[in-house]
């Protein structure tokens, strides 16, 4: 029935401000306006459907995909809408397409390495998408190791220009989004050879296609890799393979903020750290974890709203089913990545800051937080997609069958999500990063050099190896101090042990290999720590609203406690708590859980999402999910006819042939 809402009487049992929320997630009532100005913007503009995409073939998305994305464009312009309107709008379509890798990396790539005077060039082209960007960075045979890689940049004096050469076919650039069909540049890296001598890799920006006719530019050989992972999901974008034969750029445009090529091809390293090669990356990592509380916390809506509308079992005298919500083990499963999506929102907005501050830092020669923030981004990364994208498919098999339905938006969420533990480097790889930086902190403890930041809790190493949970009873586990601590010492003490059975390694390097898979483990401990304790920092904020802020101490109760509990077998075997302490807290979770049910469907109301974006049956609002399912399935094309296409040639003679065997 149209205008019902089938949830409401959960939306009844809410006890807390729903609209104060709605600004708690956002992050402020200005960041909610705009997005929410956006959202509706894009979902009230027909050109802007996407409920027939998963029909498309390959040509077909990716046409679609190009209509839409120009239309945006166009859109943004007569709006005159500012670059955080006009990122929010392109977030909104929901689509992956060649202007993300255009204004994700591209962009962001000649403004972190390039030099003042590169910026004035390039930039005012790539705001107007006069010229249209890619980061070309990975090969067919190195993506994760970027030092590995095997294009080559060679200065050539007599003409002023470096020769970009793809000596092998290895060394064709692969995978890079937008580099396929769509860009005319690209942000490309290479091996840079002076005189012969190699200097390390380096960012070059290359035309790559004629802005006449889009034909590639002589030396250029650009197509798209292939079909990607699922139908429709990620194939709306055009990642693509590149190979150059000699192709000659002049020497302004190699990206020099790091480092210089003078004009007698001599190199100056300016007091930039050569990592700021790789600060794009750091730059994408750290919008990534943004965008895995988005992800999640799509899944998680609808996962929450169709558990509260599906019913299974428990009817007695006649009387309804009970929701599924309402089974403990559907709320184990469910409440810990609702309590997670919130998590890494926040975990995320600290991260921006962070991002932000070391970038202001980097423009004053302050180098010093440098590694710090590349931990976290690493981490963080790995951290939140690898959660993110098993959580899209938990909340898949949370919805039964109907969550295998393209209808009910999971399986496409996944398929355009999951390839975010790879890109942006690889979620193993990164986590490895990490491990290095602490195994690094720990063997300058007692340096006299203090550790800051997120690792700080290494200064007080000696308590925290030392010190046991001082837990009674579950309530116990409501205290911050008492968790903090908790993942404190599991953190400190995998480190420690980590780097323990390292110093019996003659080889430091052998040792790390050998090791790596503990490594991982610590890594993720101490991952894990910062997220916790970056919600615990939210919690010390003024939040206003009815009851907010008593449903955030909920969820992060719920975040800390089931990882607790999910690696309990981590902080048993590091002697900091008993068995019976670690029963206490999964006590405390199971008492949180029903503190969360009540609330449950304000707490993904909270989160904004229009039904366009959703892109749900089972997840809209209205919670009117049958009819809805029943009236989707007559859209098939399969369903246009009542006999299929086929029956002719196939299925009629099948069913003759039997008959003559059954004659027979
Ligand atoms: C329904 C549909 C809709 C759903 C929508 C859902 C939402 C979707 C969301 C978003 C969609 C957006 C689309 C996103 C587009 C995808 C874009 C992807 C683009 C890419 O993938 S680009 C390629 C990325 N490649 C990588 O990441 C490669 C990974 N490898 C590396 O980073 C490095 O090689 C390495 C770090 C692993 C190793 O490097 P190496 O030089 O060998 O370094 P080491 O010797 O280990 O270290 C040396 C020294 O440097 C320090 N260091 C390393 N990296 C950095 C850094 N980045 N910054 C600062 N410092 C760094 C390291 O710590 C060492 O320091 P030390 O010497 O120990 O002090
Ligand atoms: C959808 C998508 C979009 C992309 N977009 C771009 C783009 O725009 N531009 C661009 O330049 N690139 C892009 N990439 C490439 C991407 O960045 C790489 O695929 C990624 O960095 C992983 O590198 P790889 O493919 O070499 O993986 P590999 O390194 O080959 O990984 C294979 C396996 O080896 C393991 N492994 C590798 N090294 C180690 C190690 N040292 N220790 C332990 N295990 C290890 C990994 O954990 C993994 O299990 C994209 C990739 C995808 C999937």
């Amino acid at each position: 029935m149209e205008g019902v809402d089938y949830l409401a009487d959960e939306r009844k049992k809410t006890e807390f401000d729903v609209e104060e929320m709605k600004i708690v997630w956002a992050g402020s009532r200005h960041t909610f306006e705009v997005s929410d100005r956006m959202a509706k913007l894009v979902a009230n503009d027909p050109v802007f459907r996407k409920d027939d995409r998963v029909m498309l073939a390959r040509k077909d998305l990716f046409k679609n995909t190009l209509r839409k994305a120009t239309y945006a464009w166009k859109r943004i312009n007569e709006l005159r809408l500012s670059e955080e309107e006009a990122s929010k709008l392109r977030s909104f379509v929901d689509e992956p397409a060649f202007t993300d890798l255009h204004w994700g990396m591209f962009v962001p790539a000649i403004k972190g390495q390039g030099t003042d005077e590169q910026q004035k060039k390039w930039l005012p082209l790539a705001y107007k998408m006069q010229i249209i960007g890619c980061y070309a960075q990975t090969e067919l045979g190195h993506g994760s190791n970027v030092q590995g890689l095997e294009t080559t940049a060679t200065f050539d004096p007599q003409t002023d220009e470096f020769v970009i050469h793809s000596p092998t076919l290895t060394s064709s650039k692969w995978w890079p989004g937008g580099l396929g069909k769509v860009s005319t540049h690209g942000v490309v890296y290479a091996r840079l050879i002076l005189d012969g001598q190699e200097h390390g890799i380096h960012g070059f920006i290359v035309q790559l296609r004629s802005l006449e006719d889009h034909r590639p530019l002589p030396g250029i050989t650009v197509a798209d890799i292939g079909m990607k992972f699922g139908s429709g999901a990620y194939n709306t974008m055009d990642n693509g393979l590149l190979r150059f034969d000699h192709v000659r750029i002049p020497r302004d445009q190699m990206l020099m903020r790091v480092s210089q090529v003078t004009r007698d091809g001599k190199i100056v390293q300016s007091d930039v750290p050569r990592q700021l090669v790789y600060g794009t990356m750091v730059y994408v990592r750290q919008t990534i974890v943004q965008d895995a509380s988005i992800a999640l916390s799509r899944a998680v809506c609808i996962a929450t709203r169709y558990s509260a509308v599906r019913r299974q079992f428990g009817s007695s005298n006649g009387g309804p089913e009970t929701q599924v919500i309402d089974y403990k083990t559907q709320q184990s499963r469910l409440f810990p990545l609702l309590a997670s999506a919130y998590a890494f929102r926040f975990v995320g907005e600290w991260l921006k800051w962070l991002y932000t501050d070391v970038t202001q830092r980097l423009q004053a020669n302050d180098f010093s937080t440098l590694p710090e923030a590349h931990a976290c981004t690493a981490g963080l990364k790995s951290l939140t997609t690898s959660v993110t994208a098993d959580g899209i498919e938990e909340s898949r098999k949370l919805c039964g069958g109907h969550g295998y339905l393209a209808s009910s938006g999971l399986p496409e969420l996944f398929a355009v999500y999951v390839p975010a533990c790879t890109y942006e480097g690889d979620n193993t790889v990164l986590m490895l990063q990490v491990a290095r930086f602490l195994m690094k902190t720990v063997s300058q403890l007692g340096s006299g050099k203090p550790p800051v930041g997120t690792i700080s809790y290494m200064g007080r190493i000696e308590q925290l190896m030392q010190c046991r949970c001082a837990v009674k009873k579950a309530g116990d586990w409501l205290n911050p101090n008492a968790v903090l601590e908790a993942f404190e010492a599991r953190a400190a003490r995998m480190s420690v042990s980590c780097a323990q059975k390292l110093s019996k390694f003659s080889n430091p390097e052998e040792g790390f290999a050998e090791l790596s898979a503990d490594l991982v483990e610590a890594a993720v401990a101490h991952c894990q720590l910062i997220v916790v304790s970056k919600f615990f920092e939210k919690l010390q904020q003024d939040i206003p609203g009815k009851g907010v802020k008593r449903q955030l101490e909920v969820l992060c109760g719920v975040y800390s406690l089931h990882l607790l509990h999910k690696h309990q077998g981590d902080f048993l075997a590091t002697s900091y708590i008993t068995p019976k302490q670690a029963s206490l807290a999964n006590d405390q979770l199971r008492e949180l859980y029903s503190q969360v049910r009540p609330n449950a469907i304000a707490l993904v109301d909270a989160f904004n999402y229009t039904d366009h974006y959703l892109g749900s049956i089972l997840g809209c609002y209205d919670g009117n999910v049958y009819p809805k399912l029943y009236e989707a399935a007559w859209r098939d094309p399969l369903n246009d006819s009542v006999i299929p296409d086929g029956y002719e040639q196939y299925i009629r003679p099948l069913l003759k042939q039997q008959l003559r065997v059954a004659k027979l």
